[in-house]
């Protein structure tokens, strides 16, 4: 079997720096412990987030040459609208700024007091947003999506009876849609079969309950349905995206994903009457929905970064990086969730660090110590991610405390991987050492992002 390589090569570089051990300390004491509030220029190899941080294509930045930027209908958005039409089969589109801002607009569109969506386990701004429009969000994710160590191929497969049994108990009426991620971030980019997804399908129909496809890493999850789906190993990416598209009534897209854009999103729609008040809704929140925040050269990298997203080569290339690292840490004995990842390697930082409990917060305590290491920036998705329930108060304490080392798509080497996997062999070997943290300021909304910490 020979070596593969990427399928590109690089045409622009971005120097990066490395401070001294000493600097990174105290950037890491002056950012809380909070690696979100660490300046860039003090990161080494950032993998904080695989959003809007991956590397353009030069006929992307080509693109960025011919914005029309009209205010109203600017060629853009109807070169846009054709590669989410031809890509992912939606008929109507409302361009957004990025994907809060289509989670924003479908969730106050569809959700009435007192209403419940049923989801794939629950993503931070999705749940928010969900709650900001007076829903309850429920987890009907499969049980082995909260195990890390289990190997289920399939872990945001959703069970089926837990989602009759919630329509059962609460009634369709209270259900607005049924919230379906494909490549579950929290549970460590995990996918969901296309045989799961139709037996959601039929349930759903058998209750006249639409479904709303959160599509940010759909390319991610058509890969490994190609990998792993028996029927798909010979079908192209785009087909089964296309096909994965094709069992949901509508989606919201963080572009700033799979999409390979720095920023970027949008609401797709089937149904016409609901795309008309979508429509009314986005001139309030986002812009002129021909634009919808973003800038027509905007619209135009995105439209030839949808193209690319679901080219094979990319997508083998780019699960491919992922998949390198988690096998090296897996090979240091390094507890990391399994199956590795579509767009991050996750470790597992409540069996790496044993002597914190859930509120000493391990998972952002390894992250600070991970930068303090080797300036390698990564995020924190367990306790502190997880937020307090907003009925009680109390912290949510989730099953999986982990630590995401995010890949940017196409912009980091091999060599960067050695590197990163070298760091967290040398800080898990020295875990005894680590001490727990405590909070120190917390904010109201998504607390994960300005926190601040102090060592207990
Ligand atoms: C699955 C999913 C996401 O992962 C997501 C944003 N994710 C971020 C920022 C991340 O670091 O994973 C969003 C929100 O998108 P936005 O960051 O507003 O463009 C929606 N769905």
């Amino acid at each position: 079997k020979r070596s593969w390589a990427e399928p590109y090569k690089i045409k622009m570089v971005e120097p990066v720096r490395m401070i001294s051990r000493e600097e990174r300390q105290e950037a890491i004491e002056e950012a809380g412990y909070n690696t979100f509030l660490l300046r860039s220029r003090d990161v080494y190899i950032d993998l904080l987030t695989d959003s809007g941080t991956s590397a353009m294509s030069d006929r992307q930045w080509a693109g960025m040459m011919l914005g029309d930027e009209a205010y109203a209908g600017s060629e853009n958005f109807y070169h846009l609208e054709e590669a989410i039409q031809k890509f992912y089969g939606y008929k109507h589109v409302v361009p957004t700024h990025q994907g809060r801002g289509a989670e924003h607009i479908i969730s106050q569109l569809m959700i009435k007091e007192g209403d419940f969506v049923p989801g794939n386990m629950y993503f931070t701004t999705t749940k928010l947003h969900q709650e900001l429009a007076g829903g309850t969000f429920v987890d009907v994710i499969i049980d082995e999506a909260h195990d890390p160590e289990n190997e289920h191929p399939f872990k945001a497969n959703v069970d089926l009876e837990k989602l009759e049994r919630l329509i059962e108990e609460k009634g369709a009426d209270r259900i607005p849609y049924v919230s379906i991620a494909t490549s579950v971030n929290m549970a460590g980019g995990q996918p969901i079969s296309l045989g799961n997804l139709k037996k959601v399908r039929e349930l759903t129909d058998k209750y006249d309950i639409p479904i709303i496809h959160d599509m940010t890493r759909v390319a991610e999850n058509a890969y490994f349905i190609k990998q792993r789906e028996p029927g798909y190993e010979d079908v192209p990416i785009k087909d089964i995206v296309h096909e994965i598209c094709s069992l949901t009534d509508g989606a919201t897209m963080s572009a700033k994903k799979d999409a390979l854009v720095n920023i970027g999103g949008f609401l797709a729609l089937n149904d016409e009457e609901l795309f008309k008040l979508a429509q009314n809704m986005v001139v309030v929140y986002e812009g002129l929905h021909t634009y919808g925040g973003m800038a027509g050269r905007d619209m135009e990298a995105l439209a030839i970064g949808i193209t690319e997203s679901v080219e094979e080569n990319h997508i083998r290339a780019r699960v491919g990086q992922v998949q390198y690292l988690g096998e090296k840490l897996l090979d240091m004995g390094v507890p990391i969730v399994k199956p590795i990842g579509s767009h991050g390697v996750f470790l597992n930082a409540r069996k790496i660090l044993p002597h914190l409990s859930q509120d000493e917060l391990p998972a952002q305590t390894l992250a600070a110590a991970l930068y303090v290491d080797s300036g390698v920036r990564s995020m924190e998705r367990g306790v502190v991610s997880a937020g307090r329930n907003h009925e009680t108060g109390e912290h949510n304490y989730p099953e999986l405390e982990l630590v995401r080392l995010t890949i940017p798509r196409r912009v980091y080497t091999q060599a960067h991987m050695d590197v990163v996997a070298e760091s967290v062999e040398a800080v898990y070997k020295n875990r005894e050492e680590i001490t727990g943290l405590e909070f120190d300021y917390e904010p109201e909304y998504l607390r994960f992002f300005q926190s601040r910490f102090k060592k207990r």
